[in-house]
């Protein structure tokens, strides 16, 4: 059988995809269909370090936020990361996966603080780490925190799983014209100005020569071809 392309990973998984077909919030058979992917991987003894989003929940109380202080609605966003975060690991736990929720801002009493240290020796054991609270910083994304904490713990690529099934030319949802690249350079994606990750994020891994795939987590057996080195995505390259 052939292994794995890689030994440590971080995945990145956006929390609007969380939703499903809803308006908002989790929606219970596209986590448990996500999970299952993830606990496939996680079996063939790949490490597994986690960001996740907050778009799904952020989306539900964003209209309360209009006219709110940025900084305020970032950390409501960071927060609703936190509850991600506690679901995945739940849902994971139903299917024998451990994982650990660490989160980048001070809340104690629910899930333990990022500790590096701790980071490293939970992925040493097995276990799936979830990072919550992005990077802890508003005017941040988590695409950022993804770029981040993939350099900390050295992961071999970041994985973004979205909604699209790679990067195009143009946003694919409205430009029915773009055109998916199979591989682009950070450079030809930053001068190009493609959103499908925002430019600080982009900017991190291209310095730490940290290379990203983005692929779609609505696509049945997508995960599982990245993780094996088969052709999937788009190969974000320096
Ligand atoms: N050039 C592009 N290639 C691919 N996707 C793009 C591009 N420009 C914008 N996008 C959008 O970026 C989104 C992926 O980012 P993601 O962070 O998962 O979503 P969101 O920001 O909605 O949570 C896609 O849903 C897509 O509509
Ligand atoms: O380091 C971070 C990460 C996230 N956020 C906030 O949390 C929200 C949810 O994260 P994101 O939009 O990146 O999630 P996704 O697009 O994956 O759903 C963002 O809009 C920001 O408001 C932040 O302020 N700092």
């Amino acid at each position: 059988m052939s292994k794995p392309a890689y030994k440590r990973v971080l995945l990145k998984l956006s929390g609007e995809a969380l939703m499903g077909d809803d308006a908002y919030g989790i929606n219970r058979g596209t986590i448990e269909r996500m999970v299952a992917d993830v606990a496939e991987v996680a079996k063939l003894g790949v490490e597994l370090a986690i960001v996740i989003g907050g778009g799904n929940i952020f989306r539900g109380v964003a209209p309360g936020a209009q006219g709110m202080d940025r900084a305020t609605a970032d950390y409501m966003g960071m927060l609703a990361t936190v509850m991600n975060a506690l679901a995945l690991a739940d849902a994971m736990r139903h299917v024998g996966i451990t994982a650990r929720v660490m989160s980048a801002i001070g809340i104690e009493q629910v899930v333990e603080p990022y500790v590096r240290p701790k980071a490293l020796q939970y992925l040493e054991e097995g276990k799936v780490v979830v990072f919550a609270a992005g990077t802890g910083n508003p005017f941040f994304t988590t695409d950022t925190a993804a770029s981040l904490r993939g350099s900390e713990v050295s992961a071999e690529i970041v994985l973004k799983a979205t909604k699209v099934d790679g990067v195009y030319s143009a946003d694919p949802k409205k430009d029915p014209n773009a055109t998916l690249y199979s591989s682009i350079s950070f450079d030809e994606a930053i001068a190009k100005h493609l959103q499908v990750m925002d430019a600080t994020a982009f900017a991190l891994c291209r310095d730490q020569k940290l290379p990203i795939k983005v692929f779609s987590i609505t696509k049945p057996g997508a995960l599982m071809r990245v993780i094996m080195g088969e052709e999937e995505g788009t190969l974000v390259h320096v």
